[in-house]
């Protein structure tokens, strides 16, 4: 190996340019392959510098950074010096010695079409972007010249391989901004920079002649952007309603005075490739927008329908500010310091997980707008829309490098990417929706998107939202999943009050009483009684809404054919109308009366009233196949596990038709044969326990006939059930939806006492 400063031909010709980022093998760097311990040089009390070996750096200087594996490296000014504390993979935690870098772009960084045509192949952009890195990622050091200096050294314009300076001498002329592709007036770099007093000076330089932000055209409502804000995979360069933010300096660092942007990343594949977005995958938009008002307001019934409907973004969520809190801190916390963060958020349906989060993201998306946060990306798998659990690793690696790519590729290159150090790294958070569907099969899936955010290159911010609380223990162990280290948030399910709250709230806009309060009450206690689900009470109000103006437009036409023609038409509210009609006082508006026949149309779907008319051994076996689904969050479960719930259920229920159920005799014959092997004589004690015994035996005989309940209702396409060739433990899941089993279940008498409610 040639000493440490010098190098072969043959290594300096390894060397070589791309656009002002420098590709270089990594064995080939000054520092040489030993990862000599770091140590700081002081100055009185301050750190000045720091040396590796013989390799030495100071505040101010110009270096080259690397990324392991990518081959690139980048080039900053030090700014300062800091020391941390870091904890390894294993947990061990150690201390780590880095540097903030003022970063320069080259040409290949600006994010724009609007790109310089006069850049010189080695000339770089100064910006006015921060970042924190180890110190193992300094490669070197750099330097930068005026073009008249660079020039004067190499009249060509061209550095030669040969030369020690291949790869490490750039020009620098302007100050970019490379988000909104906008630039300073030429300078010349030795006039404007002499060492790190004039830090502060060149930084201030590009943030005034630069232009900060692209003007957005919704920055006063997020909600009214346009999705594709949402959508990853849109590359378009030109699109300035792409969120690209700036990052801050890391939490715990001394902030300087300036305003510091980090360069928004437009780096190439690991492997260099140019990254060509194929027809973007559909996601789930971040908020669905609200019908344009000429749609809606036409009458009062439709603007109460339409914002009352579920896919409606409410502009605020009432009764979850306090989680709203508790994710925004977290996520805020994670993005600011640059750090990865894993929260698990559980709760059952409809209190408002997706909601909240939206919530949350759509809020920081506006801090970033404002230049408050950094920036980062954010990208939605949902569990319910995925083919196969594995595809969450495309989705992820197209959100991050905007490219394609098969789930096993893409697995790979995460697994690359998080173990990296890469010294630019934008934060991604990944909301991780319905993630009891991407477990049925795979515990990989789950375990990869929780352990990722532990690595310390990763910045991945996974938000995992899912029915059960833990599902993640059930899934993976308590072992691995308390070594995860989750931040764990639960929703409860909503009171009657707060879904009060969340009802009014919607019918503000409304502008004149439609639903009538008792009548918002009747529904709240309704709901909070079994689920405490807002999906549901907004269900049941919303259908009230409807048969209240059915009601109305009903009694108009019977009205109009009492009247002159020219009669104006009624509206809620009104009592006397000319032509001799007169509503009763309340007709028109949603009553309590009105949401009776919305709760009992819900139910009275021929689905629920098949469901109804089931006999008891289906019941049962629903209910136990849905106890499962809430204990374990997974929608899959094993016939055998089934009948182990209807088993305590039948136990622990208070049904007496349960209990008749479970005790006449059970008819499936060569369940007789086993079970018939108990004798029936012996003194009375031993009689009451053989009775006992053969109680007990009777009663699992029935369960085990729940096999043919299976069977039957399986024909019937209420259920899946799937027994593999050789399985003998059979797979059985839900063929229909969840919440109508539930709902033609809960009144039902014979399920008394089963917990079918929610
Ligand atoms: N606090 C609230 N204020 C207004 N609307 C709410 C509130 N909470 C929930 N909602 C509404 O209820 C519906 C269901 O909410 P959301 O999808 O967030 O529930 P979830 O807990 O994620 O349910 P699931 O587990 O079924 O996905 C949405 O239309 C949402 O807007």
């Amino acid at each position: 190996m040639p000493p440490r400063g010098k190098r072969s031909k043959v290594e300096q010709a390894r060397h070589y340019l791309s656009g002002g980022g420098v590709l270089r093998e990594d064995s080939d760097d000054e520092l040489g392959v030993d990862d000599l311990p770091w140590e700081w040089i002081y100055n009185g009390k301050e750190i000045t510098g720091a040396r590796t070996g013989p390799f030495e750096c100071q505040v101010g200087d110009a270096v080259l950074l690397k990324a392991p594996g990518s081959g690139e490296a980048w080039v900053a000014i030090i700014y300062e010096f800091s020391e941390g504390k870091v904890e390894d993979d294993d947990g061990d935690v150690t201390s780590e010695k880095k540097a903030s870098m003022l970063w320069f772009s080259s040409e290949k960084e600006i994010r724009s079409k609007k790109k310089r045509i006069d850049f010189l192949p080695n000339e770089l952009y100064l910006t006015a972007s921060f970042d924190e890195n180890p110190l193992s990622t300094i490669n070197g050091k750099g330097s930068i010249l005026s073009s008249e200096q660079f020039d004067q050294r190499y009249p060509t314009g061209k550095v030669p391989r040969t030369s020690e300076d291949y790869g490490k001498i750039f020009v620098c002329r302007r100050g970019a901004n490379t988000r909104t592709a906008t630039y300073t007036d030429e300078f010349v770099w030795e006039d404007i920079y002499r060492g790190r007093e004039d830090l502060d000076n060149l930084v201030e330089l590009v943030e005034t002649q630069t232009v900060k932000t692209r003007k957005r055209k919704a920055l006063k409502s997020i909600k009214e952007q346009d999705l594709e804000d949402f959508v990853i995979g849109n590359e378009d360069d030109e699109d300035p309603q792409t969120p690209r933010k700036r990052r801050k300096f890391a939490s715990g660092t001394p902030t300087p005075s300036k305003a510091r942007t980090l360069t928004p990343r437009k780096f190439a594949t690991p492997t260099g490739r140019k990254i060509v977005t194929k027809k973007a995958l559909e996601f789930t938009p971040l908020g669905t927008r609200l019908l344009p008002t000429t749609q809606t307001q036409s009458s009062p019934y439709q603007l109460a329908r339409s914002t009352l409907h579920v896919s409606a973004v409410p502009h605020a969520l009432p009764c979850r500010e306090s989680e709203f809190d508790t994710v925004y801190t977290h996520l805020e916390a994670a993005i600011t310091a640059g750090t990865g963060a894993c929260i698990y958020i559980s709760g059952t349906p409809g209190t408002g997980k997706t909601a909240t989060v939206r919530e949350v993201v759509a809020s920081l998306q506006g801090a970033v707008a404002e230049e408050q946060l950094d920036d980062f990306y954010f990208v939605e798998i949902n569990g319910m829309k995925v083919t196969d659990p594995h595809q969450s690793y495309s989705l992820l690696w197209e959100a991050l490098k905007g490219d394609r790519v098969s789930s096993a590729h893409a697995l790979e290159l995460l697994e690359r990417e998080f173990t990296t150090p890469s010294p630019r790294r934008v934060p991604c958070v990944v909301l991780m929706d319905e993630l009891d569907q991407l477990v049925t099969r795979n515990q990989g899936v789950m375990y990869n998107f929780f352990n990722w955010p532990q690595l310390r290159h990763s910045r991945l911010i996974v938000l995992a939202v899912a029915n059960t609380m833990d599902l993640p223990e059930r899934t993976l162990s308590n072992k691995i999943s308390s070594r995860l280290g989750l931040t764990r948030i639960t929703f409860p399910g909503y009171t009657h009050t707060q879904l009060m709250t969340i009802i009014q709230s919607r019918l503000e806009g409304v502008g004149q009483v439609i639903v009538d309060p008792d009548a918002v009450q009747f529904a709240s206690r309704k709901v909070a009684a079994v689920s405490g689900d807002a999906r549901r009470a907004l269900d049941i109000c919303r259908r009230a809404v409807e048969l209240a103006e059915q009601e109305t437009l009903t009694a108009e036409s019977q009205g109009k054919e009492n009247q002159a023609p020219d009669t104006p038409s009624k509206t809620p509210g009104r009592q006397k109308q000319s032509g001799g009609l007169t509503l009763a006082p309340k007709q028109g508006i949603v009553t309590i009366a009105t949401i009776k026949r919305a709760i009992n149309e819900a139910t009275s779907t021929p689905l629920a009233a098949y469901l109804r008319a089931l006999p008891l051994a289906s019941k049962l076996f629903l209910a136990a196949l849905l106890a499962r689904l809430r204990k374990t969050g997974i929608v899959e479960s094993t016939l055998a596990d089934v009948v182990d719930e209807a088993r305590c259920l039948g136990l622990t229920s208070q049904s007496k038709h349960i209990d008749s159920y479970l005790l006449t005799p059970e008819p499936i014959s060569h369940m007789e044969n086993e079970l018939s092997t108990t004798a029936t004589t012996g003194t009375p004690q031993k009689r009451g326990r053989q009775a006992a015994v053969r109680k007990e035996q009777d009663k699992l005989a029935r369960l085990l006939g729940l096999g043919v309940a299976a069977q039957e209702l399986a024909e019937a396409g209420i259920v899946g059930v799937e027994a593999r060739h050789g399985d003998r433990v059979g797979r059985v899941r839900l063929g229909v939806s969840e919440e109508d089993v539930r709902g033609a279940l809960r009144e039902d008498e014979e399920c008394a006492g089963l917990g079918v409610g929610g």
